[in-house]
């Protein structure tokens, strides 16, 4: 995930649309140094868990589709998350590999009980192919085989992901240099970390290597919360409920951004607090350290604060590529 946070800096300084702001920065971080409000994994109570193999190929599902919602009004994530988890529950091979493979469109909306088309329905259909066809290939199948070949490295999960499953490969070209985020690999990384506790197949001992996941709502709630600041015409752009093409300046700005400023916000916590563990390697002769505080944390709390607020404007952008 190095290249995620060094891609992201790079554009922060480099970028035209969206300021990340350093008293903004300081505010947060001082709001937030004392305690840090814990959300709980599965707070709306909509995901499938049944401890097991199962559940690990529930969240990787959920995590290929888990994008843009917001052309229809209706509907959300929780719809997709109590959709998914209810079609496993009626039937606990709906998700393996050769069935994953063979779904259209009309499937999945009869799954998700969904009257009309799905917001890019193509694009969804053709990524639980893609998810069905490499496990069975590569993985017997199983995600949870995907999660045991990365020894408890999120860091190796991620470059797995990406590298087997170019649908998730959440990258960007701005005018020659290359800017990554993998949002749904890393947010699949955090789910199992959250489901599972950090237990069994939620064990990484590298989770505080994820960084936040850019989305439309953590963006707009950095902006709420004086972090980010935005040019007239971008604020013009969102307030006015008008499309930010795929791709363009001001959306790669808008999300990496956000990753850097999620980093900012953890290294002043860390700053304030002197949260930082330091331990010393006698096979290298050499002092490590480590963040205490998680960009995990701070993005399912910053998440979690934006999904309550119904007056929130977000950007809208049509894409798969977050
Ligand atoms: N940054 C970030 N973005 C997240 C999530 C989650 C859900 N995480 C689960 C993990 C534990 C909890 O129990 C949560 O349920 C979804 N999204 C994204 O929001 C977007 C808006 O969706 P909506 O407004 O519904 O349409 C959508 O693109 C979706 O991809 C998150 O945690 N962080």
């Amino acid at each position: 995930m190095e290249e995620v946070r060094a891609t992201s800096a790079w554009v922060a300084s480099h970028s035209s649309h969206v300021t990340v702001d350093s008293s903004g920065i300081e505010k947060v971080a001082e709001r937030m140094k004392d305690s840090i409000p814990k959300v709980e994994w599965d707070f709306e109570g909509i995901h499938y868990f049944d401890n097991g193999p199962l559940t690990v190929q529930y969240l990787f599902v959920l995590d290929a589709l888990n994008f843009c919602f917001w052309p229809d009004n209706e509907m959300s994530y929780d719809h997709l998350a109590a959709g998914l988890k209810e079609a496993l529950q009626n039937d606990k091979s709906a998700f393996d590999a050769d069935r994953l493979q063979k779904y259209t469109g009309p499937d999945l909306r009869k799954m998700l009980r969904w009257p009309r088309p799905l917001p890019l329905e193509d694009e969804r259909v053709r990524l639980m192919h893609e998810v069905g066809f490499e496990l069975e290939r590569s993985f017997d199948g199983k995600a949870s085989k995907l999660v045991e070949s990365c020894e408890k490295s999120a860091a190796k999960l991620v470059a797995l992901i990406t590298s087997h499953f170019p649908g998730k490969l959440m990258q960007y070209l701005k005018p020659s240099h290359q800017v990554f985020l993998y949002k749904r690999a890393q947010i699949f990384a955090a789910d199992l970390w959250g489901a599972f506790k950090g237990q069994g197949y939620g064990e990484f001992n590298d989770i505080e290597s994820v960084t936040m996941f850019a989305d439309y709502i953590v963006p707009a709630v950095l902006e709420q919360l004086g972090v980010l600041k935005f040019s007239p015409s971008l604020s013009n752009i969102i307030d006015s409920n008008r499309e930010i093409s795929s791709g363009s300046e001001e959306e790669v700005e808008l999300r990496a951004c956000s990753v850097h400023a999620v980093e900012e916000i953890r290294e002043q916590i860390h700053r304030k607090t002197g949260k930082q563990v330091e331990f010393y390697c006698f096979m290298l002769r050499y002092y490590f350290s480590y963040a205490r505080v998680l960009s995990v944390e701070l993005d399912l709390w910053l998440w979690a604060f934006g999904v309550k607020c119904s007056s929130l404007q977000h950007h809208r952008t049509l894409s798969i590529y977050y």
